[in-house]
């Protein structure tokens, strides 16, 4: 669905569609039954437009020749397909079945994307078969883990529970033994038994005023409509993108939409993860504890460590919105402990001005400077991603170390907090259970319209569908050239350990 570059020089990424695959009198199209809908009464602008787009950088420098507009074409906008529903849409509801699925690591505000997806499915569009996956990319395939049957009663209070109801897990992602769940639609469980269930819950939930659908069990039956929704981070997308390209090899009618979750805001692209903010303020109450400790004791370094696998997003949000940090260690930028321009020069320094420091260090900084044996050179976690040593505790060793050479029997503490898995197990805000809402709404509006391998998300504030691929592919690391960045050094004054 591609459209051809405009007069104004803005060219959006090509969105795969159903229709770049399957033969167009195999697809029939039906009237989005928002049309119908009491709450909506569409009018004029109601309906987004495939002309609609969101422009991916905003900033721009007008005297320069090129900018930093599209790599190939220096004088094209890169743009993205605006989010929102569309007049026509390719799925029936009513013969529908969505698959939600939620991998890899916790984040808040995952149950309240599962809640709206089934919210937004069952009572936008009529939509009476929502299966929850469970376990991540194995339960597709699990001959243990049975599917739930979804529906909006059963999730009216996930929004405030955090963790996932589903479930989730790292590894397990076999392409063919999920794709083949997906094609035969039955995710390893009877069929008869789980339409007989869906379609009990349907009845049972149309009978107590819901939107009335037809209990008619040979047209459930016939469901061949697939919509497969991805919830999950940098991994889970690039899982998601293998999926597509099978689905789109073996030519089926199947929608798969990327939701993108990482409490490290390590997708690239969209402005942030949702749960990232909610952790940023979590992480922020361990600050001012360790704050409280290190100014309670003589010579006292609270330190603290936060989430951030390869990046240091949260440490550096949670340290500019605290203030009581005295420098900030991200996996993005290098640093040494001894001699001039070090940390153990500076800490020295902040202890003797102040009697106290507060020390905030992401999980994968200094990963290079932990001695470790060969086993641990080489350990990983099920999905593939490289075990850390924990920075945290080594730092403290070598700290100790440091102030009984240098300061002999002087009082000096540090008191180390890790708050790990308490900054992302958490229900998600306020903002974040906004933005969850909306990311869902999207996604479903997108699938529905017939776009396929896709992930919604926001970019410049504003919704928007981006090609799965150019998302799995896109990273988000701090960039430590940045006014950022800047900041948080005049924030915090500290060193940007770069040797003379
Ligand atoms: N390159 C990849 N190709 C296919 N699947 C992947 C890939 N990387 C990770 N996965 C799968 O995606 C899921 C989640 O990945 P993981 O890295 O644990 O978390 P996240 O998606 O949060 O980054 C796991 O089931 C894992 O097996
Ligand atoms: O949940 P686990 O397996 O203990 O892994 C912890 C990791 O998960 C994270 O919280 C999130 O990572 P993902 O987004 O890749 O799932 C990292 O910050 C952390 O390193
Ligand atoms: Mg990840």
């Amino acid at each position: 669905m591609a459209l051809s570059k405009s007069k104004r020089e803005v060219e959006e990424e090509a969105m795969p569609h159903l229709t770049d695959y399957l033969q167009l009198e195999n697809l029939k199209t039906y009237t989005n039954p928002l049309d119908q809908n009491r709450f909506f009464h569409p009018s004029h602008g109601f309906y987004v437009s495939p002309s609609d787009v969101i422009l991916r950088q905003i900033v721009y420098d007008l005297s320069s020749a090129c900018g930093a507009f599209s790599d190939s074409d220096p004088r094209v906008h890169v743009a993205y397909h605006r989010a929102g529903p569309r007049k026509q849409i390719f799925f029936e509801p009513k013969n529908t079945r969505a698959a939600i699925v939620t991998c890899g690591g916790l984040c808040p505000g995952l149950n309240t994307v599962i809640r709206e997806l089934v919210v937004g499915l069952w009572e936008l569009y009529g939509v009476r078969q929502i299966l929850g996956i469970q376990a991540g990319y194995r339960g597709f395939y699990s001959t243990t883990r049975n599917p739930l049957v979804l529906n909006p009663k059963m999730v009216r209070g996930w929004h405030k529970l955090g963790g996932t109801v589903l479930e989730t897990s790292r590894g397990g992602f076999d392409l063919h033994q999920i794709v083949d769940a997906i094609q035969t639609n039955a995710f390893n469980q009877p069929m008869g038994t789980l339409d007989q269930i869906t379609w009990f819950s349907y009845c049972f939930s149309s009978s107590f005023g819901l939107p009335s659908v037809r209990c008619d069990i040979q047209t459930f039956l016939q469901s061949h409509f697939l919509q497969v929704y991805i919830i999950g981070g940098d991994g889970t997308m690039r899982g998601a993108v293998e999926i597509f390209d099978e689905i789109q090899r073996r030519k089926i009618n199947v929608g798969v939409v990327g939701i993108p979750k990482t409490v490290d805001n390590d997708v690239g692209i969209i402005d942030r993860s949702f749960g990232f903010q909610t952790a940023v303020e979590m992480a922020q109450q361990a600050i001012s504890a360790a704050h409280v400790e290190a100014e309670s004791a003589v010579n006292g370094i609270g330190l603290v460590k936060l989430m951030g696998r390869s990046t240091g997003h949260i440490a550096l949000h949670a340290t500019l919105s605290s203030r009581d940090v005295d420098c900030c260690l991200i996996p993005e930028m290098e640093f040494y402990l001894e001699g001039k321009g070090g940390l153990v020069e500076f800490l020295d320094n902040r202890l003797k001005e102040n009697g106290h420091a507060v020390l905030v260090v992401a999980e994968g900084a200094g990963q290079n400077m932990i001695p470790r044996t060969a086993a641990q050179t080489e350990e990983r976690d099920e999905s593939g991603n490289l075990v850390f040593l924990d920075v945290g505790s080594w730092l403290k060793t070598e700290l100790k170390k440091w102030w009984a050479r240098d300061h002999p029997g002087e009082l000096f503490t540090v008191k180390y907090i890790d708050p790990t898995y308490m900054i992302r197990a958490v229900p998600a805000n306020a903002t974040d259970n906004l933005y969850c809402t909306l990311l869902a709404h999207s996604a479903i509006h997108g699938v529905m319209a017939g776009y396929t391998g896709f992930v919604s998300g926001p970019i410049n504030g504003n919704y928007a569908y981006i090609p799965l691929e150019d998302v799995a592919q896109a990273t988000n690391a701090v960039n430590t050239k940045d006014h950022k960045w800047a900041w948080v050094r005049t924030v915090t004054n500290q060193p940007d350990f770069v040797k003379s």
